[in-house]
């Protein structure tokens, strides 16, 4: 079986990693990744992770309990890095061999961003999980997916979430809505398609970098998905 895609950028949502708890991470969950993130590089495609952190602290949202944007974004960061940390150990304990880099530096925990290295490391067939974002406030994980995805000269970024695509609206609030198979980055961006956020979308648009979002609840999703077949929505220029 010969992969569509080669080399994918993962963008992990922190909120898909605590099941159906109200916040934290579900071991049981993390587990059903890793096994679909496993079947996947058997196949030899390259795997580079961003994951989320929405699942323990968002900037956004703290902001209403009157702590500083920026404080808070900071501190959006670093709960992506303890998802990257659970992340890794739960691949370490599924036979794979992954590698964590930071946007932001604290050495004694997780090695510093370096492209280069991030390159070498999907070569020899590692999966490197980008944590701490962008690094920068006033940006998301989703931003993040579209940079590094750029940066790592991916084939394509997959947003495995916790819907199975993008609808005319929210899913989970309007159950009226309907899923696009296909959809333009333009007309997402227009539609103001609350899935990914513009900056993500704009990047994405601009290099021609093609994203999918698909669910991760849904088995062999993301293996359907770098096999090319019919799964998720496919946005394209
Ligand atoms: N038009 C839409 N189509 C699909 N989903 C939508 C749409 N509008 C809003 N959503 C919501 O967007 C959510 C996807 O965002 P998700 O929580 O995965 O991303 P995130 O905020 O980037 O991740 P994190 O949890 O790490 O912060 C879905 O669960 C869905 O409820
Ligand atoms: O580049 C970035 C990425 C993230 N943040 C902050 O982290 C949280 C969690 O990320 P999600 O994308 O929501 O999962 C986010 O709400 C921001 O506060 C950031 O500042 N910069």
């Amino acid at each position: 079986m010969t992969a569509t895609y080669k080399r994918i950028l993962l963008k992990l949502s922190g909120e898909a990693l605590m099941g159906e708890d109200s916040h934290g991470i579900n071991h049981a969950i993390m587990k059903r990744i890793v096994a679909e993130v496993s079947e996947v590089n058997k196949l030899g495609v390259e795997i580079a992770i961003v994951v989320g952190g929405g699942n323990i602290f968002r900037g956004m949202t703290s902001t209403k309990d009157g702590i500083e944007r920026v404080t808070a974004d900071y501190m959006g960061m670093l709960a992506t890095v303890m998802n990257a940390l659970a992340l890794q150990d739960a691949m370490k304990q599924g036979g794979l061999i992954p590698r964590i880099q930071s946007a932001l530096r604290m050495e004694q925990v997780v090695e510093p961003y370096i492209r280069g290295r991030a390159m070498r490391y999907l070569k020899e067939g590692r999966v490197v999980i980008f944590a701490a974002g962008t690094g920068n406030p006033f940006f998301t994980t989703d931003t993040a997916a579209a940079l590094r995805g750029m940066e790592m000269n991916v084939d394509i970024v997959l947003k495995a979430t916790k819907v199975d695509g993008i609808y005319t609206s929210d899913p989970k609030i309007n159950s009226e809505a309907t899923r696009f198979q296909k959809i333009t980055f333009n007309e997402a961006i227009a539609k103001n398609l609350q899935v990914m956020d513009a900056t993500a979308l704009t990047l994405c648009r601009d290099q021609k970098l093609p994203l999918n979002v698909f669910s991760i609840f849904k088995a062999g999703a993301l293996k359907r998905v770098v096999m090319g077949e019919d799964e998720g929505t496919l946005v394209t220029v």
